[in-house]
């Protein structure tokens, strides 16, 4: 139910088209070159007005996800009000409707989200983009919400023209395994094989490749199987892990082939989501 002081917001899923690997920073990052693109559906999130500043969490992901200060949508704001100087609170809602710790940068979205609802609700118009940066290498991009190269940490983005990819019938599905980013980024082997293509994003995500599939799929086999099981199904386009996983994504070229995926992966793997890409 919507009330009538509430502002709501989606926190898009984002997937990384392709996700090349490029080498180690100094610190604890990696250099990588990627593409990011969202999903039309993911998170909500909804404020409104309040002394003091809460969160509480729903939906089928809200089990074991800490409503704590831990959160990044109350980092996000407790950030956003050092910025901007406010004093006053929100009480926040959050429906969790992506799988925590996934590839799909829930946790991001949902920061950049609180960014956004917060900004308007507090009517403050402190720039936005440098609290994103000091919260993940991610909430840039899903700050952003559109299709975006990302450089750097990941952080260093420029604009891309979606061109076809907007639109495009996507599965989202998910073997059932939370992988921490750090890990796997720690089980990349180290071999820089090569840049993401320039131009146009759906060529050069299909010329490209996610370089953390190989060590995601040491990590968590099941992985492996999911892909296989993604690049089987009729009419698919490209499939691909997300991110640092394990969520994998497919995009089609028609919805009836979309609607068949969906109905076969509803029966084979614990979480999937069909929408199309923003
Ligand atoms: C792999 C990606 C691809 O989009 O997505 P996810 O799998 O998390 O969705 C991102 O680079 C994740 O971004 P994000 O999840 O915001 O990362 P952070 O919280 O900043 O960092 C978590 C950890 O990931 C590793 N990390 C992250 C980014 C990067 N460029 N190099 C890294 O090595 C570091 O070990 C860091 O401590
Ligand atoms: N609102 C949130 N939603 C999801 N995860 C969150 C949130 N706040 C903090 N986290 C923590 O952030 C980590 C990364 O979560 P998430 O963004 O879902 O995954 P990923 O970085 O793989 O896309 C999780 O380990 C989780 O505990």
């Amino acid at each position: 139910m919507s009330l009538a002081n509430e502002l709501t917001e989606t926190a898009p899923a984002k997937i990384n088209l392709a996700l090349h690997v490029r080498g180690r920073m100094p610190d604890a990052y990696h250099r990588l070159e990627t593409i990011f693109a969202f999903a039309q559906e993911g998170d909500r999130l909804s404020v409104e007005p309040d002394a003091a500043l809460s969160l509480r969490i729903e939906g089928p992901f809200a089990a074991g996800l800490d409503a704590g200060p831990g959160n990044l949508v109350l980092r996000a704001a407790e950030a956003l009000r050092q910025a901007a100087g406010v004093s006053a609170g929100a009480a926040l809602r959050l429906a969790k409707n992506l799988p925590v710790a996934a590839g799909i940068g829930g946790g991001s979205a949902d920061a950049a989200a609180a960014l956004r609802l917060l900004a308007r609700l507090w009517g403050t118009e402190v720039p936005l983009e440098p609290i994103a940066r000091s919260l993940g290498a991610d909430v840039p991009a899903c700050l952003a919400g559109h299709t975006v190269r990302g450089e750097g940490r990941g952080d260093v983005l420029t604009p891309v023209d979606p061109g076809r990819l907007s639109g495009t019938p996507l599965l989202l599905v998910n073997p059932g395994a939370a992988m921490p980013t750090g890990p796997v980024f720690a089980a990349w082997d180290g071999m820089d094989r090569g840049a993401l293509a320039q131009g146009e994003p759906l060529a050069a995500a299909l010329a490209g490749r996610n370089d953390l599939e190989e060590p995601a799929i040491r990590l968590c086999p099941a992985i492996g199987e999911l892909l296989a099981w993604l690049r089987a199904r009729p009419g698919v386009l490209l499939a691909r892990m997300s991110g640092s996983g394990a969520t994998c994504f497919a995009l089609f070229e028609r919805d009836e082939d979309l609607a068949r995926a969906e109905a076969a992966a509803r029966r084979d793997w614990p979480w999937c989501l069909a929408t199309i890409l923003a």
